[in-house]
């Protein structure tokens, strides 16, 4: 495949659009500057630095955190006995309210023959998130891992469409537990995209970058945040630090973001760990955060999101601006309304949300857990079998 140049780019959300570079690159993009940083000199995050910076716990009551962080996944059910890690959450729902959801957001197994009529004449291109899409959500991040029935669907799926998997987690931890070659990644919330190398589009693109890969195979590189590095590193570091008090939070980096989990925080703990981060993100205004499935996730303040690599992706493959094209974009979670978004308001394609629960979207369609996504793509595949068959 060669990627083409693209041109959507990252178009920075800074407040303070004056504040440029001579070379025309905003500010927030510019190389990390110590000024920012919230650490003591030698860098290592103290406590009396750590005291100026904790606000009023009622911050993160009054500014919606604490909701938004209760309200970030389905309650789970009770459970009496500790689980292993690699135990998959479950979740409580109302069985009767969820069906008139679905009114709204049809079941897209039951919706498969309307979706393929609309493919008939074109070509599809799959888009994947990963956690609780193609993985069930567990309490250990570690821990999930995709079935080896999901893997080998799949991998069908890549040999007859486009398919890209476009994450919250850095791209190397997605392909590690994806482990095919024949997909496209996203990483990072779609801010380290790797595709084939194309003299053009890393000539073209001043995000692009010329890369070699773990088997010395020359690669092409997309990382509009590449200059938040330094800082992404030194808030994962402190992140670290001022959850270490708190029983069962956990901080991951994933480059260009950092996640940090409270599902395994007792719930009395959660306003506590709100307010720590809400107090070191605070002095960090080209950061920002976000709310996931009880994870709040750190990133840097620029215009760019899975919807946007969703963009990238079909012009990298020569797939956008054209009729013959249907991109389908599975995911459950609010990052992933970005690309939703992207594909109702062109009317371009169907997005799809998993969802065990009621959650209003973008999505035209809904599964319900990583099993129908399976089920749906495992019917996509014989039905293009078929198709293909007919015509020979
Ligand atoms: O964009 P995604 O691929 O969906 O990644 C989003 C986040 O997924 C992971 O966290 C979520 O899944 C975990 C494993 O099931 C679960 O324990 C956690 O509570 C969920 O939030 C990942 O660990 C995060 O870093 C990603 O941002």
């Amino acid at each position: 495949m060669d990627l083409k140049p693209p041109h959507v780019s990252p178009i920075l959300t800074d407040p303070v659009p004056s504040n440029k570079s001579r070379l025309g690159i905003h500010s927030s993009l510019l190389a990390y500057s110590q000024q920012d940083s919230p650490l003591s000199n030698s860098g290592k995050y103290t406590k009396s630095n750590s005291k100026k910076n904790m606000g009023n716990l009622d911050d993160v009551r009054s500014n919606g955190w604490l909701d938004a962080m209760k309200a970030s996944s389905p309650p789970r059910k009770k459970s009496t006995h500790k689980g292993s890690s690699a135990q998959v959450a479950s979740f409580d729902y109302d069985v009767e309210d969820y069906n008139l959801w679905m009114l709204g957001y049809p079941s897209a197994l039951d919706a498969f023959e309307k979706i393929v009529d609309r493919a008939k004449d074109k070509k599809i291109a799959m888009f994947l998130d990963y956690d609780g899409t193609l993985s069930p959500i567990v309490e250990d991040p570690d821990c999930a891992f995709m079935s080896e029935p999901m893997r080998t669907t799949v991998q069908s799926v890549a040999k007859y469409f486009p398919t890209a998997i476009i994450s919250g987690r850095s791209r190397d931890k997605v392909f590690d537990l994806v482990k095919l070659t024949e997909l496209y990644y996203a990483g990072s919330h779609g801010m380290d995209i790797i595709g084939p190398v194309s003299d053009i589009l890393s000539v073209n693109h001043p995000n692009c970058i010329k890369s070699t890969d773990q088997q010395g195979k020359e690669i092409t590189l997309f990382q509009p945040a590449r200059e938040f590095l330094p800082m992404i590193d030194e808030v994962f570091k402190t992140l670290i630090e001022i959850t270490k008090d708190i029983e069962g939070a956990k901080v991951e980096n994933h480059k260009f973001c950092v996640s940090v989990h409270y599902r395994n925080v007792e719930e009395n703990n959660w306003t506590t760990i709100g307010q720590r981060v809400h107090d070191i993100i605070k002095n960090y205004p080209r950061l920002r955060s976000t709310h996931g499935r009880k994870v709040l996730e750190i990133r840097p303040v620029i215009d760019w999101n899975k919807g946007k690599a969703v963009e990238f992706l079909l012009e990298s493959l020569g797939l956008t601006n054209r009729n013959d094209v249907l991109p389908i974009y599975i995911g459950d979670d609010k990052t992933d309304e970005d690309a939703f978004k992207v594909l109702r308001e062109r009317n371009r394609g169907y997005g799809i949300l998993v969802s065990l629960a009621r959650k209003e979207s973008n999505a035209l369609y809904s599964l319900r857990d990583p099993n129908e996504v399976m089920k749906f793509l495992q019917l996509l595949v014989n039905w293009k079998r078929d198709q293909e068959t007919v015509k020979k």
